[in-house]
C-alpha cells in the first residue's frame, strides 16, 4: 500500500488525475473503474482540463462505474448517470458504447446485475478502479455486513448511508433505498485500486479500514489485500496517520 497525503486538494486532484492520465497515455484502451460522490469530482474536473489541452485522449478507454440507486430515473440530476455525463463523460470523448454503468432501473434487477457480472468477466481486468470511502467503511454501496458478495448486486443501503447522501436531495425520504453495486470481489480484482479520501469526518474509519483488522464490518478494510492499492489523502483525512 502505498499512501500520500496532500496540503492542498488541487495537489491530490492534480496527482490523481495524473496516475489517470498517466495510464490511458501508456494504454489507450484501459478499462477505468469510476466512482461517484463528491470525492472524485475534482480529479474528473483535472482529467477534463488534460483531455481540453489535448494531452490524453478517452476514445477507446472502456469504462464500468461502480454503483448506482435503484428507481432513479437516469436523467434525475442526482442519478449517476447524471453525475458523471457532468462531471466528466459529456466533457471529453469518451466512446458511448464503452461507458457502462448499472442500470438501477431494469425491469429485472437480478438480471442487470448479471449481465455486468459478465460483461466485467469478459474484460481481462480492470486497470485501475478509483475508489471513495463511506463513513460506514463502504466501498462502492457494500456496506458493512456478516458477509460480503463477490459480484454486481442488490444492496439496500444502510440509514446512516442514507443519512450522508440525503445533502443531495430535498429530504432523507427521497434518498432511494436500494442500490446496485459492484461486489468487493469484483473491486479487488483490479489492477490497481486507487482509494481518494477527503476530511477529517472521514479519517477515523480511514485509519479502521487501512490500519485496524480485516472485516466485511469495514468493507474497506478488504482493501489491505490488495497488491496495488495506492491511497491519495487531504492532511484532514491522514490526521491519525501522522
Ligand atoms: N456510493 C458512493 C460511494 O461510491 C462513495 O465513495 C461514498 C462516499 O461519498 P462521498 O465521496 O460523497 O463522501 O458514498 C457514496 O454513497
Amino acid at each position: 500500500m502505498i499512501i500520500h497525503q496532500f496540503s492542498s486538494q488541487q495537489e491530490l486532484n492534480e496527482a490523481g488525475a495524473g496516475i489517470i492520465a498517466a495510464l490511458v497515455q501508456t494504454k489507450p484502451d484501459a478499462v477505468l473503474g469510476l466512482a461517484t460522490g463528491s470525492t472524485p469530482i475534482g480529479i474528473y474536473e483535472e482529467l477534463v482540463k488534460a483531455y481540453k489541452k489535448g494531452r490524453v485522449s478517452f476514445k477507446s478507454v472502456s469504462t464500468y462505474n461502480l454503483d448506482e440507486y435503484v428507481g432513479l430515473p437516469v436523467d434525475h440530476p442526482e442519478s449517476y448517470h447524471s453525475y458523471m455525463n457532468q462531471h466528466l463523460f459529456s466533457h471529453i470523448d469518451a466512446a458511448p458504447e464503452r461507458i457502462r454503468i448499472p442500470n438501477g432501473n431494469a425491469a429485472d434487477l437480478k438480471e442487470e446485475c448479471a449481465s455486468y457480472n459478465r460483461e466485467l468477466e469478459g474484460v481481462k481486468q480492470v486497470d485501475l478502479q478509483i475508489l471513495g470511502l463511506g463513513h460506514n467503511g463502504h466501498i462502492g454501496f457494500n456496506e458493512p455486513a456478516d458477509s460480503l458478495q463477490n459480484g454486481t448486486h442488490l444492496v439496500e443501503l444502510d440509514h446512516k448511508t442514507r443519512e450522508a447522501n440525503a445533502r443531495f436531495f430535498p429530504s432523507i425520504d427521497d434518498v432511494p433505498t436500494h442500490a446496485l453495486t459492484m461486489g468487493v470481489g469484483t473491486i479487488l480484482k483490479a489492477k490497481m485500486l486507487l482509494l481518494v479520501v477527503r476530511g477529517a469526518d472521514k479519517a477515523e474509519i480511514l485509519h479502521r479500514a487501512l490500519t485496524g483488522p480485516i472485516t466485511t464490518q469495514c468493507p474497506a478494510s478488504l482493501l489491505q489485500t490488495h497488491p496495488n492499492l495506492v491511497v491519495l489523502l487531504d492532511a484532514e483525512a491522514g490526521r491519525l496517520f501522522q
